[in-house]
């Protein structure tokens, strides 16, 4: 049973007369500990088919089903609740908050997930994610201090630290160039099958992923 499946999902925007179909009708689902990577050119929709399938935007037609519930038919405060336990997200830039570090821009996306633990397990659990990214060493930067692969090691990390269940990607390594984009693809694929994720990226460019995930 997937975890997470979009069903005839339809968007039309309306402007003045003009009337746009988005997206006509998406089926997908996806499994835990599997990447699904969706390619389409430049204004085919992806982003507003990741952000209806996170809650974010309201759909034309269609269910967006989580764990056999709609999410398209719940309350905003119920999406919320579901978003902030159960998803993860990154998308082309890191957008770390440029006055926390490292540690800190983690520690808050535990307060938002309204974590359980206390503030001394919250660094330990803060450490064990950044050493999975290889980040721990920089745990005190803030984030003018890092490279552009850094910064997204340390937002995938703000987005997995609550162990999500569904990760959205929206073109995760679109900023950077080849070879970082390759350990960036490597790291979303180790973090998907350690933590069994089910993981939907989205991408207008399909050779990094092949080449990474072969
Ligand atoms: N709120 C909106 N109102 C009207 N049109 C919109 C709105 N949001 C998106 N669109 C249009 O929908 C189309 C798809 O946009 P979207 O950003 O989803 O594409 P995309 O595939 O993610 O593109 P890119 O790869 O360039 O980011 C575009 O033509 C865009 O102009």
């Amino acid at each position: 049973m997937s975890i997470f499946k979009i069903e005839e999902l339809r968007k039309t925007f309306t402007n003045g007369e003009v009337r746009e179909d988005i997206l006509k009708g998406i089926n997908l689902s996806l499994e835990e500990g599997e990447i699904t990577a969706l390619v389409g050119a430049s204004g085919s929709g992806k982003s507003t088919l990741l952000s209806i399938a996170a809650g974010l935007q309201s759909a034309s037609e269609g269910q967006v089903i989580f764990e056999e519930k709609n999410l398209l038919d719940m309350s905003p405060t119920q999406v919320r609740k579901i978003r902030a336990s159960s998803f993860g997200f990154v998308f082309q830039f890191a957008h770390l908050i440029p006055f926390l570090t490292v540690e800190e821009q983690l520690m808050l996306m535990l307060d938002v997930s309204e974590s359980k633990l206390n503030k001394k397990q919250q660094k330990i659990e803060v450490n064990k994610t950044l050493l999975l990214v290889d980040m721990a060493h920089r745990k005190d930067a803030y984030p003018s201090l890092l490279s552009g692969g850094e910064k997204q090691r340390v937002a995938i990390a703000r987005a997995i630290i609550h162990k999500p269940k569904v990760f959205f990607a929206d073109e995760p390594t679109a900023s950077l160039d080849s070879k970082r984009s390759k350990d960036i693809m490597s790291l979303i694929l180790k973090l998907t099958k350690t933590f069994n994720i089910a993981t939907l990226i989205v991408t207008h460019d399909a050779s990094v992923y092949q080449e990474s995930i072969n």
